[in-house]
């Protein structure tokens, strides 16, 4: 079996973001990503401040440890990143956790094309906005999106301003069939005082919402907060 750069295995927790927020989740998270957004909140996995932490497992080590810390409480796994689409060989992670009866749900932001893609339970696509400083290439998006065509996918854009918001509005337009997402932005990724940020938070999130609601060209959206974050703030492995 072959090897996969890990930076934290942690859970049971429930999944904060997106098409299946709410459900209780072991995550994974791979080190390593293609981007570098100026507010990435776990930008430990590329940025070398957290190379000490980086364990290459195999796909056989990670289930034994998923089991060692979510005993029998869990029936769905979550694998972030970082990108773990840049990860050819996650395709063994993901046949060992098919084979005990757990569903598969994975984070990446839509740069990169896997064959397994087509075995993930529950994929969540996240293009960057212009905030993020990232280009998204449209090329490899519509062949991903095309290639999804039908299957459990959903596409959920990060906003922090106007500017964001009008990406979200163009990426919702160019694949009108796919689940659509808006999902608050946290713009202090590293403060410690809870009260203060989940104030914040809301505030943005009560921004979010009044725009949505006077826009009509933007209908089929759900609007989400990043519900980890207004529970247990900025900490990690949550
Ligand atoms: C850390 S990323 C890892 C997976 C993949 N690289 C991606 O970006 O989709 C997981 C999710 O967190 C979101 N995210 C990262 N930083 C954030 C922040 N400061 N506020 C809100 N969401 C954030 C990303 O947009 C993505 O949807
Ligand atoms: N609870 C919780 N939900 C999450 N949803 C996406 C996460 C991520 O960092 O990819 C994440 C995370 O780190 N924690
Ligand atoms: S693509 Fe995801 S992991 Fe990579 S820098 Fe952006 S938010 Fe962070
Ligand atoms: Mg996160």
């Amino acid at each position: 079996m072959s090897k996969l750069p890990v930076m934290e295995i942690f859970g049971p927790t429930i999944q904060g973001e997106g098409m299946v927020i709410g459900q209780k989740t072991m995550f994974v998270r791979t080190a390593g990503c293609d981007y570098s957004c100026s507010w990435c909140d776990s930008s430990f996995t590329w940025d070398g401040s957290g190379k000490d932490l980086i364990k290459q497992m195999e796909a056989d080590e990670i289930w034994t440890e998923l089991k060692a810390l979510g005993g029998n409480g869990f029936s769905f796994v979550t694998i972030s990143g970082g990108n773990p689409a840049l990860l050819k060989n996650l395709d063994e992670l993901i046949h060992i956790l098919q084979e005990n009866d757990i569903k598969v749900g994975l984070e990446t932001q839509g740069s990169k094309w896997q064959d397994w893609f087509y075995d993930i339970d529950e994929l969540t696509i996240s293009p960057k906005p212009p905030s993020s400083g990232m280009i998204t290439n449209f090329e490899k998006l519509d062949e991903i999106i095309k290639n999804l065509s039908g299957r459990s996918i959903s596409l959920k854009v990060v906003i922090f301003d106007d500017q964001d918001y009008e990406y979200a509005k163009q990426i919702h337009q160019r694949y009108p069939h796919v689940p659509f997402f808006c999902q608050v932005g946290n713009d202090d990724i590293t403060t410690t005082d809870d009260r203060d940020l989940v104030k914040r938070l809301l505030e943005k999130y009560t921004w979010l919402i009044d725009k949505v609601m006077a826009d009509d060209e933007l209908k089929n959206v759900k609007v989400l907060p990043q519900l980890h974050t207004y529970i247990w703030g900025n900490k990690r492995g949550v």
